[in-house]
């Protein structure tokens, strides 16, 4: 069976104003009666996929869907149906959201939605939930303890929630007295470190995960740290995507998406090329290579979880 055979199911992440999910509850009778899960349902055939989460939210909300941008699409199956779970963060829509079918609904944080009952292809969801828009990765040439603990409290300062220690070249005494400060610093902003290279040595260092590059992502047949441990991979073209979700990496980073100085032979994907490869991705798929925060809404929009860099992030 191809992709394109699956139930395509689109859905809808909404948000109150205090930053609360909505969740509807799955009636009796259908098929994971009872479970909690985004609005939204199957797409008809040639429709859009946003066309049809609007159809679905207006259907079982009475909301209209004035912009929405894709957060992950996870092919999953069950013993039943296979399907292509498509979800959309939802950005404007007028109408407060009501039940328009009978069905419960509730608005929950996001740290909680782990707790709820929902079907298991919504956990991928949570984890692409769970991941923060920007993620920073440490200038190459960085050995200077005072000049790491000077930018990573700048940047923290300014939010940054995720961060990669990538010193390539270094020795491991190196990696390990930046890493430990690094540790600090982020574990006090509450800010996550993944440690770019060996697993073990990530481990080693009390960092919140690991970040594979692409030659450690060719060794490796499994994800090398459980959760909730990070593992993040560097990928560059659609087969190494599809390493990183078969080997159940949390996330993907895909670049260049723009020319960079530091890989000037690189091949740029583009927007269009790097959308269609995230699209298919399966995981959330950073957007890397000449990207910042101000290119955050078109990242976003081309599928991206959110854009990584070292430049424009780095103080
Ligand atoms: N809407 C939604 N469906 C989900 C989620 N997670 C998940 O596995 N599914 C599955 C359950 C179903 O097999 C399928 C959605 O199909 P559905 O029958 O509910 O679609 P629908 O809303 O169009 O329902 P209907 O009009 O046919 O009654 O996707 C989720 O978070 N939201
Ligand atoms: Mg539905």
């Amino acid at each position: 069976m191809t992709a394109a055979a699956r139930l395509h199911v689109v859905a809808g992440i909404l948000r109150d104003a205090a930053g609360r999910v909505l969740v509807t509850r799955r009636p009796a009778g259908r098929h994971l009666e009872g479970l909690w899960e985004f609005p939204g349902g199957k797409l008809e055939p040639g429709e859009a996929p946003l066309a049809g989460l609007a159809r679905e939210l207006a259907e079982e909300l009475g909301i209209q869907v004035r912009e929405a941008w894709p957060l992950i699409a996870v092919p999953w199956d069950y013993p039943e149906r296979r399907i292509l779970l498509d979800v959309w963060e939802v950005r404007r829509h007028e109408g407060r959201p009501r039940p328009r079918e009978g069905q419960a609904l509730a608005w929950v944080r996001r740290e909680a939605l782990a707790g709820l009952a929902m079907p298991p292809a919504d956990r991928p969801v949570l984890g692409a939930l769970a991941l923060p828009d920007l993620y920073l990765v440490t200038p190459p040439q960085l050995r200077d303890e005072a000049a790491l603990r000077a930018g990573l409290e700048k940047a923290l300062a300014r939010g940054v929630r995720l961060v990669q220690l990538r010193l390539p070249g270094a020795a491991e005494a190196t990696v390990r007295r930046l890493a430990a400060a690094a540790r600090t610093l982020c574990r006090a902003a509450g800010a996550r470190l993944l440690v770019n290279g060996d697993p073990a040595l990530a481990e080693a260092v009390g960092a919140d995960g690991v970040h594979l590059s692409a030659s450690w992502l060719r060794r490796l047949e499994a994800r090398p740290l459980p959760a909730p441990q990070l593992v993040g991979a560097s990928c560059h073209d659609r087969a190494e995507l599809a390493r990183a979700r078969a080997i159940g990496a949390d996330f993907a980073v895909l670049s260049p998406v723009r020319p960079t100085p530091s890989h000037p032979d690189a091949p740029a994907l583009g927007w269009s090329r790097f959308a269609h490869l995230a699209r298919g991705a399966g995981l959330p798929v950073y957007a890397l290579g000449g990207v910042g925060p101000a290119d955050l809404a078109r990242a976003r929009h081309a599928g991206a979880r959110g854009i990584a860099a070292i430049r424009a992030l780095w103080p």
